[in-house]
């Protein structure tokens, strides 16, 4: 395999740039919004009130001694960052570790009242609530009766396109989270994916998700299907082990998501039956490893993590933030191939991303020259396009 050249490590320290926008611009807004959709105390608001202005234009503090998870935090890189300003740092690192103090400074870590409490929860829950998911649950009638191949690759596409459904990302794009102004896919190796899951699968498929809500109904809804298909025997379900990203899934989404599917109507319901009966008899398992909230490409995951991924007939990686830690969240040339890129990964890999960060490999040169010249804007950034990429 030809050494694949290394790209530049993104940082956020470009004024103007969309990296530089998500640390000035996005993180301010999203301690407004959680300090505006809690009654915290004069503690947490004054806490709310420091990192909002540390956050914009401070530099990275340690965590407190209490905090039970520091010693990990100072591996993962704490311990070489502290002090530095926050647009200095990678910028995979510095927009991750922010989410770790914004918990920080609402108690989610204390012994205190406030304890274990999302402050994403009432966005999430709007979200699983909305009209919208109720007509996208409902479009599963249209399913029933469709021939096998058809409905699960229409709900590979519907995991796909959930992952628009993201709350952070909504803060900084325009229009993001309107209509299908979706342009398509600048690159689909869903052929090659389904290779590995054939209608007599006996494998595991690990799905690493994305957001909760909109984004994992229709991941939910895809691994049911591909259970009930005898695509795979077993499926693990990887969220993250506390709130994240505005929008990451927790268990506690899983559970939220698997109730608002099962209390639907038609077809959903139906589907919501077999992911209950998936999760109790144990074909379904969720799995919250730490490794989920790193602010840590996955070149760099833990041993018991890659032995999860070398054992799994495929592992699905949803989302842009996914996507970035996969590819290093370096600024390759779009052209470098997705499977050079992602070699050290340990099992046969796709990644389902709408685009919403500068990061991506794997496109053929006249689709980038097409994106770029045919005036589709920020094809990158905007949440417009999209990629099924698979490495074997
Ligand atoms: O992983 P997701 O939910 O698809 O997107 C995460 C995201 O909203 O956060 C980062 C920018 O703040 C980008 O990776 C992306 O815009």
């Amino acid at each position: 395999m030809p050494e694949t050249p290394s790209a530049p490590v993104l940082l956020g320290n470009e004024p103007g740039s969309f990296p530089h926008g998500v640390l000035a611009e996005r993180h301010p807004a999203i301690v407004r919004q959680v300090r505006a959709a809690f009654p915290y105390g004069p503690e947490q608001r004054a806490a709310l009130d420091t990192l909002l202005e540390n956050c914009a234009a401070g530099v990275v503090e340690p965590l407190p001694d209490h905090a039970p998870d520091r010693d990990r935090w100072q591996r993962w890189g704490l311990a070489r960052y502290a002090g530095r300003s926050w647009f200095d740092v990678p910028w995979l690192w510095s927009e991750s570790y922010f989410y770790r103090r914004l918990l920080e400074a609402v108690g989610h870590f204390g012994t205190g009242p406030w304890q274990g409490i999302d402050p994403f929860r009432p966005a999430k829950l709007a979200e699983l609530d909305a009209p919208e998911t109720g007509r996208e649950l409902d479009a599963l009638d249209a399913l029933e009766g469709r021939p096998a191949d058809e409905r699960a690759r229409a709900l590979l596409h519907g995991s796909l396109w959930g992952n628009r459904a993201d709350l952070g990302f909504r803060l900084s794009a325009a229009g993001a989270g309107a209509g299908p102004d979706t342009q398509g896919l600048v690159a689909d190796d869903s052929d090659a994916l389904w290779a590995l899951l054939p209608p007599s699968g006996t494998g595991t498929l690990c799905l690493v998700a994305d957001n909760a809500g909109r984004e994992l109904v229709p991941d939910l809804l895809l691994v049911t299907e591909l259970l009930a298909q005898e695509r795979i025997a077993r499926a693990v379900l990887h969220v993250k082990p506390y709130p994240y990203y505005v929008s990451d899934a927790t268990t506690a989404d899983v559970v939220d998501a698997v109730r608002r599917i099962r209390a639907a109507d038609g077809a959903a319901a139906d589907h919501g039956r077999r992911l209950w009966a998936a999760l109790t008899d144990g074909r379904l398992t969720i799995r919250a490893h730490p490794f989920s909230c790193a602010p840590l490409p996955y070149a760099e995951m833990p041993g018991d993590l890659r032995e999860d991924f070398a054992r799994a007939a495929l592992t699905v990686l949803k989302g842009d933030l996914n996507y970035r830690r996969l590819v290093g969240d370096r600024l390759w040339p779009p052209t470098t191939a997705f499977a050079d890129v992602t070699a050290y990964f340990p099992g046969p890999v796709a990644a389902l991303r709408t685009l919403k960060s500068d990061v991506i490999t794997g496109l053929a040169p006249d689709t980038v020259a097409a994106l770029d010249d045919g005036g589709a804007g920020t094809w990158r950034t905007g949440g417009t396009h999209a990629l099924i990429q698979f490495a074997p």
